[in-house]
């Protein structure tokens, strides 16, 4: 559904992109949309895709802009099929493939997959058209190969545990794995590393699209593909490996023509921690201590207008907080770095889980990840050994999931959590493994020491957050979702508030999983505060107190124990409560 007006439009060097014909106000909800196409794992779905599939309009080939919303559904249906043979998912046509750098010479793994993809397409085309001939087989064949980049180039990786309506299919199909889906519109929105849009998954796999600046009309929508408080080298070469094209955005540009007028390593250390939102604005681009005191200057400013800490605005902050934070740290600002990345993520983690109540489940990916990563780096700020054992936890995630938009943990590392089982190091290592190449795996430099109570806290929480209700799976199927577990499978359709305890996963379901960390951990309750303690339904000006505690926290220097130890005296206080 479009709530605002957009056209598209096609330009030389980056294809077709969304346009606004409207001004857009930042917050509002520019477009919400179904998937067009996804996996089908039912079989009568697979029939019917299969009659299909030799069904190309010659149009959809030509001028695929031009094809009718029928031709389109005929076209989703076929390469559903396509997706499904290729364990993978696929949509509408009117998209570039990048096919010539998918089959070129750097093309990898990828010519691989795509011959093995294309000749499953032809041989079920071969099984669904009896005496075709060979000519149009081959014909086919192509087709269905540059189907199959047309999905690399533009699906969005869905929630694991998101069930998607497709639009071929009346059923609501759940994958086994993360299913990829295709959007009319929103599979068109160019990427952008200072985009004016974010978006977020909702239940069916429908995509929420808001404007995160003002938007004027005739301006192009962009939503971002990865983390964009990566260096420049490192979006780049995440958007080549992932995506096969090299960013143009007006903010690559702009970094590397200072990169080219600036000379020196250090500066582009340095550089390496600029912030999303703020650094072109503000003209202190390059400059990681002023786009960190800007960001932190952006949430209170926010607040201060009235906005809810539970806000998207402010999620975004905590989140471009944190990769800040996690930049600097890794670029040697220390231990203090360390645990405000901590803080940010706990803070964005405990807030999503919140907004997670008010059903908007999608985030909840990055809540688990935020968990687990807000665990490793408090641990890493407590130990220097077991930061240096642990350095790939603090790695960035986007670069986790090739091909997908979403950083998600993945399903194995959800597995291995376990409610009780949450020891140390495990939790943490496991929260780590699915970043961690086998290559890049060192020895252990030290045994590591047991685990602080603030860690284990936070361990506690990651688990409960990320662990799946496996045994409650088939009984609560369709019915509604544990409240703290978003990863239980198979517990697909529409949350509404539970009316009884999740029996059978044998543990209390309905303890939110940062306040199990803050039974494990008091002093934890400064960071989860404004998440984990504020009920929606507060108005702004009730967190007046938590946030001139926080505010305190953030202007406060020093050594990370004295840090501590400020955070440990607020904690103590116990700002607000949701009961209060
Ligand atoms: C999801 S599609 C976006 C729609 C696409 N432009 C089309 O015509 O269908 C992603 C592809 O668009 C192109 N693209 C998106 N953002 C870009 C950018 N910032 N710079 C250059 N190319 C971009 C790349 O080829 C990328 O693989």
């Amino acid at each position: 559904m479009t709530r605002c007006k957009l056209y598209h439009r096609y330009a030389e060097g980056r294809g077709y992109h969304v346009r606004a014909k409207q001004r857009l106000v930042a917050g509002s909800i520019v477009l919400e949309e179904k998937p067009c196409a996804v996996a089908l794992s039912h079989s009568a779905a697979e029939e019917q895709c299969r009659a299909c599939l030799m069904n190309l309009p010659p149009k959809l080939r030509e001028d695929p802009i031009k094809c009718t919303r029928k031709e389109l559904g005929t076209f989703a249906r076929e390469t559903c099929l396509a997706l499904r043979l290729l364990q993978c998912k696929r949509g509408e046509p009117p998209f570039q493939s990048n096919w010539d750098k998918f089959i070129g010479p750097q093309a990898g793994d990828d010519a691989h997959v795509l011959c093995t993809a294309a000749k499953a397409v032809v041989s079920a085309a071969k099984a669904a058209v009896e005496g075709e001939a060979a000519g149009a087989v081959v014909r086919e064949e192509k087709a269905a190969a540059e189907a199959v980049c047309q999905v690399f180039t533009n699906s969005l990786e869905v929630l694991p545990s998101i069930p998607v309506a497709c639009a071929c299919s009346a059923e609501t199909v759940h994958t086994g794995q993360p299913p990829a889906a295709m959007y009319s519109l929103i599979s068109r929105l160019n990427h952008s590393c200072r985009a004016n849009t974010a978006y977020h998954f909702k239940a069916g796999g429908a995509v929420v699209v808001r404007a995160v600046v003002d938007i004027e009309p005739d301006e192009e929508l962009c939503i971002s593909y990865l983390d964009p408080i990566q260096p420049l080298s490192r979006r780049q070469e995440d958007l080549q490996e992932r995506f096969c094209f090299a960013c143009s955005c007006e903010r690559c540009k702009l970094e590397q023509r200072m990169q080219q007028s600036e000379a020196g390593a250090s500066t582009n250390a340095t550089k390496a921690c600029i912030s999303a939102d703020t650094d072109q604005q503000d003209g202190r681009l390059g400059n990681a201590a002023a786009a960190w005191a800007s960001l932190e200057a952006g949430i209170l400013q926010v607040e201060g207008m009235g906005v809810h800490p539970y806000h998207y605005r402010c999620l975004g902050l905590y989140a471009c907080l944190a990769s800040a934070c996690r930049v600097c740290a890794k670029l040697g600002a220390g231990r203090v770095a360390l645990r405000r990345a901590a803080m940010y993520t706990l803070l964005q983690a405990g807030a999503v889980e919140a907004v997670l109540a008010v059903g908007e489940y999608g985030a909840m990916p990055h809540a688990a990840r935020n968990w687990s990563e807000a665990g490793a780096l408090l641990c890493e700020g407590r130990d220097s050994a077991i930061g240096a054992a642990r350095q790939p936890a603090a790695e960035d995630s986007s670069r986790s999931s090739k091909r997908a938009r979403v950083a998600e943990p993945s399903r194995e590392a959800s597995r291995q959590g376990r409610p009780g089982a949450a020891q140390w190091p495990d939790v943490l290592q496991n929260a780590s493994a699915q970043k961690e190449s086998p290559s890049s795996k060192r020895p252990r430099k030290s045994v590591p020491e047991p685990p602080s109570e603030f860690a284990a806290g936070v361990c506690a929480a990651w688990a409960a957050l990320c662990a799946p209700c496996e045994p409650a799976a088939d009984s609560l199927q369709g019915r509604y979702q544990c409240p703290s577990h978003s990863f239980c499978e198979g517990a697909n359709g529409a949350r509404s508030p539970p009316e009884e305890p999740c029996e059978a996963s044998g543990r209390e379901e309905s303890v939110p999983a940062h306040q199990l960390c803050l039974d494990a951990c008091p002093e934890l309750s400064v960071l989860a505060g404004p998440a984990g303690f504020l009920s929606c339904s507060q108005p702004p000006a009730a967190n007046q107190e938590l946030r001139q505690a926080l505010q305190k926290q953030l202007n406060g220097s020093g050594e990370a124990e004295e840090d501590l130890q400020r955070l440990e005296h607020i904690g103590h206080g116990r700002i607000c409560s949701s009961d209060e």
